[in-house]
């Protein structure tokens, strides 16, 4: 079933297109990896998607809802982890999650179960009752990570999840995502890194000037002899990525 879909999308700043005619589509079950360089629109798109932004044209679906015309219940039914998003510095963890609780309508004792359960999984209980300002990035976005998935959506919208987190944290929140997808719901993930991406992704949508320029199918292991990294640098950078040199050729360099 299709959980996303975008058909024609354009969204403009003034003079500058930054979406240009985006179509794709995500069904529930699938951890959607959205790949680009800085400033091909990715962040634009997820905006319109969650209903903070309108579209100049083309139309956007979640759930079969409307996030132009129907933003709040479309951000009812999904959770997301905005780009450079933060907690509020001055409340701690545990009265933030209330408060996204109770926006979200969970009852108290659920709150409370997710709370505990989400500070276990990712190990900031000791933290749960400082405040935000005094916590590192890393904590903070371990906080992020919970709002997003509290009220257990069944879409979830995050720009680079695994930013400022250590490596056994990145591991763990890594399979989670792939068990969260799994279990029907859709992930969709924007971010930089493509290692990640190949490594948790069922598939992968490559943007470059506000469009989707190709997509592959990552768990069907039928990703022939090109890696995601020089189909990435073929369809992002054209002709200039034929410039950058290989390992190989840099290895020569040092030489
Ligand atoms: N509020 C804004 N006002 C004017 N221009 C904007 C605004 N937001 C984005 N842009 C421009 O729109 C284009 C697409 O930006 P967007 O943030 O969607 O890209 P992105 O793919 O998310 O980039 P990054 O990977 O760097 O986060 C860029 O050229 C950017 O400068």
């Amino acid at each position: 079933m299709v959980a996303i879909r975008v058909d024609g999308l354009r969204k403009s700043y003034g003079s500058v297109e930054a979406v240009a005619g985006m179509e794709f589509s995500v069904d529930r079950g699938e951890l959607y990896g959205f790949l680009g360089p800085n400033g091909a629109g990715k962040t634009t798109t997820i905006r319109t998607l969650t209903g903070q932004i309108r579209p100049d044209a083309g139309t956007v679906r979640v759930l079969e809802t409307d996030p132009t015309t129907e933003p709040i219940e479309t951000r009812r039914r999904v959770g997301i982890l905005p780009e450079q998003g933060s907690p509020p510095s001055f409340l701690t963890p545990r009265e933030y999650l209330e408060f996204v609780g109770e926006v979200r309508d969970l009852s108290p004792d659920r709150v409370a179960d997710q709370t505990a359960s989400w500070a276990e999984r990712l190990g900031f209980e000791s933290k749960l009752d400082t405040l935000h300002t005094d916590l590192s990035r890393g904590q903070q976005q371990k906080v992020m990570i919970a709002q997003a998935f509290i009220h257990e959506p069944d879409v979830v919208f995050i720009d680079e999840p695994l930013a400022n987190l250590d490596p056994l944290v990145q591991e763990q929140v890594k399979r989670f995502l792939v068990s969260y997808a799994a279990g029907d719901n859709a992930v969709f993930v924007s971010t930089h890194n493509i290692d990640v991406a190949e490594d948790i992704c069922t598939r992968v949508g490559i943007v470059a000037d506000g469009r989707l320029v190709t997509e592959r199918s990552i768990s069907d292991g039928d990703a022939g002899d090109e890696s995601l990294l020089e189909l990435f640098l073929d369809r992002v950078n054209g002709a200039n990525a034929r410039d950058v040199p290989t390992l190989e050729e840099m290895d020569g360099l040092d030489a």
